[in-house]
């Protein structure tokens, strides 16, 4: 099945200019959402992974469904001040301002390999800021894997630059 069939666009949202590619109808397809799933876990088969870490909030979802086909634990990515015992944090860039993920401080052991999950890359800020705090938790990110790719904002190629292989299902230009 053709994944990028069932995203919907909605244009100009949440502002004028903005085409939001709508994951909530690939999710609501039982065919689409399994589909994405299996196709975003094959190539890590054979890969060692110890963690799935799923960026709050359209990665929890995904993260999560991946975690469980993988029989591995999850870890959220959040935004700040949501998680409940000491966190650490890294700063991102948005189109105004900036904000900021943090992850808690024990959810990543030394040496462990992580599998990076959010729905979509855009500018790919805020998967680098989780990418960093991956790393100085003492985790290897052996993977980054999204769903949507918006090529034109350049995030894949700033993922691959950390030294990440990115996985996406589909593209959306003209973002
Ligand atoms: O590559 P970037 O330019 O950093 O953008 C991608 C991020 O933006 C969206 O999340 P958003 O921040 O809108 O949060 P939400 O999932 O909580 O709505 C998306 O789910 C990614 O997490
Ligand atoms: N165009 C877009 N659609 C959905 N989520 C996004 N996050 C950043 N850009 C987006």
């Amino acid at each position: 099945m053709d994944i990028k069939t069932v995203i919907r666009t909605i244009p100009n949202y949440p502002k004028d200019g903005v085409m939001f590619r709508d994951i909530t109808t690939l999710w609501q397809d039982a065919a689409g959402l399994r589909t994405a799933i299996d196709q975003l876990v094959w190539p890590y088969a054979g890969v060692r992974i110890d963690k799935v870490a799923g960026i709050e909030a359209r990665g929890f979802v995904l993260g999560g469904a991946i975690a469980h086909q993988l029989s591995v634990g999850f870890v959220p990515v959040r935004k700040q001040g949501k998680l409940p015992a000491a966190t650490i944090g890294e700063e991102y860039d948005l189109e105004y301002g900036t904000d900021i993920v943090e992850i808690h401080e024990d959810a990543i052991k030394e040496g462990e390999n992580i599998l990076l999950v959010d729905d979509l890359i855009a500018t790919g800020g805020t998967a680098e800021a989780a990418i960093k705090l991956i790393r100085r938790a003492g985790g290897t990110v052996v993977g980054a894997a999204f769903v949507i790719d918006l090529p034109d904002l350049g995030g894949r190629a700033r993922v691959e630059n950390m030294g990440v292989n990115v996985r996406t299902l589909c593209e959306f230009e003209g973002d």
